[in-house]
């Protein structure tokens, strides 16, 4: 088992929005964040991303996974390979298929593989035993969201929110002093985020995004949709839940013309965030976001009419919203790495505080 001491990571995530590989160094003691290292992306080009959209769904055994994971460990080996002085290595590998409800979740690419391949030791792996305990298996970042909120040197209650393909919303009270102490953290998915915008921009227009959210801000969201969607059980279940990247939305709103199919799943995303507020402790004052989707103006300015708090991406309090999620990963590993928890009842609703992940060394 690791000592406490300060370990240079690289985080590797491959998220949700199927964009690509995001890589990023941090140095933790998996405790407390030293600081922060180089970062690389990797994107995924027409033809992988293609392939991982078709691949969703798949599970663990499947026979159609084995060409589907080693484009995964491809991608990730080549960006791997950019680094140097690594000394582990956090691989959360592709979801194809999260199903908690039944105790599964499939992160597609093999952690042994890459330690092989990288000569380092690679922590993967990390929903499994999440589930296995009864856990929702997702969000894992929040400890490292608890991490940096004291980095940040916080002393009230904040929250982070992700608009990744999918959302999620970490409320944070720094005054208590581990992540897995009762009312420290409050985490869930919000509801989908990207992932429905970008999949309608590519079936309609053949393009990934809606680039800046110049579309939607063309369009009229439909109210009385928005609404209807958001009144039901998903949303009003308190947490801990978590979400797959699939969901109806696409189906809803295929009546509608472009732009205003776009405003509304923009302020359905939006509106997701604002109603899990009514499953906070208080609204935080600020709401520091990081993810993709604070680079799309209008979902920024939906959520920002919609919540009580402050709407900052997290660049203006110094950090790295592209990145973020993979310098989790980093921080998780160290904590595996060192026998730590990465969940506890309050981020993934697990029966106690539980460290994911397996260990292959090369
Ligand atoms: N300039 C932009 N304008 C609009 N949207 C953007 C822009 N840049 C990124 N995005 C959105 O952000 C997405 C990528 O976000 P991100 O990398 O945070 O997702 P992810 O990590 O793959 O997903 P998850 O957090 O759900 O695992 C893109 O697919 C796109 O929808
Ligand atoms: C099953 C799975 O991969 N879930 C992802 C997804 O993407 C965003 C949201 O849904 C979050 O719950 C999770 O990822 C982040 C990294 C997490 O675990 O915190």
């Amino acid at each position: 088992m690791l000592k406490q001491q300060v370990t240079r990571a690289l985080g590797l995530m491959s998220g949700t929005s199927l964009d690509g590989v995001d890589a990023a160094v941090l140095d933790t003691d998996g405790e407390v964040i030293h600081g922060f290292g180089p970062t690389a992306f990797r994107p995924y080009s027409a033809a992988e991303r293609a392939a991982l959209f078709a691949a969703q769904g798949l599970w663990q055994g499947d026979p159609q996974v084995e060409p589907v994971a080693e484009l995964i460990e491809t991608a990730h080996a080549e960006v791997m390979a950019r680094f140097s002085d690594i000394e582990i290595v956090g691989f959360h590998g592709q979801t194809l298929a999260h199903d908690p409800s039944a105790g599964r979740t499939h992160q597609a690419g093999s952690g042994a593989v890459l330690a092989l391949v990288s000569g380092l030791p690679v922590v993967w792996d990390f929903r499994s035993s999440d589930v296995h305990l009864g856990g929702q298996g997702a969000p894992l970042a929040p400890f490292y969201h608890f991490a940096l909120a004291k980095y940040l040197g916080a002393t009230e209650p904040l929250a982070f929110l992700n608009l990744g393909g999918v959302g999620n919303l970490t409320y944070i009270d720094p005054r208590h002093d581990r992540p897995d102490m009762p009312g420290a953290l409050l985490a869930f998915d919000t509801g989908p985020a990207n992932a429905p915008i970008d999949d309608l921009c590519q079936a309609r227009l053949g393009q990934p995004r809606d680039t800046g959210g110049v579309l939607a801000a063309q369009g009229t969201a439909d109210d009385a949709l928005v609404a209807g969607y958001l009144a039901e059980g998903y949303f009003r279940r308190r947490p801990p839940k978590s979400l797959d990247r699939a969901s109806d939305l696409g189906d809803r709103v295929a009546h509608l013309d472009t732009p205003d199919a776009l405003a509304t799943l923009a302020a359905c995303a939006a509106g997701a965030v604002a109603t899990g507020y009514e499953h906070l402790p208080d609204p935080p004052a600020r709401l520091l976001v990081c993810g993709g989707g604070r680079h799309n103006p209008e979902l920024m300015r939906r959520i920002a009419a919609a919540v009580p708090s402050e709407v900052l991406p997290v660049e203006d309090v110094g950090l790295d919203g592209d990145m973020l999620e993979a310098q989790a990963f980093a921080y998780l590993a160290v904590r595996v790495a060192r026998g730590l928890s990465t969940s506890c009842p309050a981020t993934t609703g697990v029966a106690a505080a539980v460290g994911g992940g397996q260990i292959s060394h090369p």
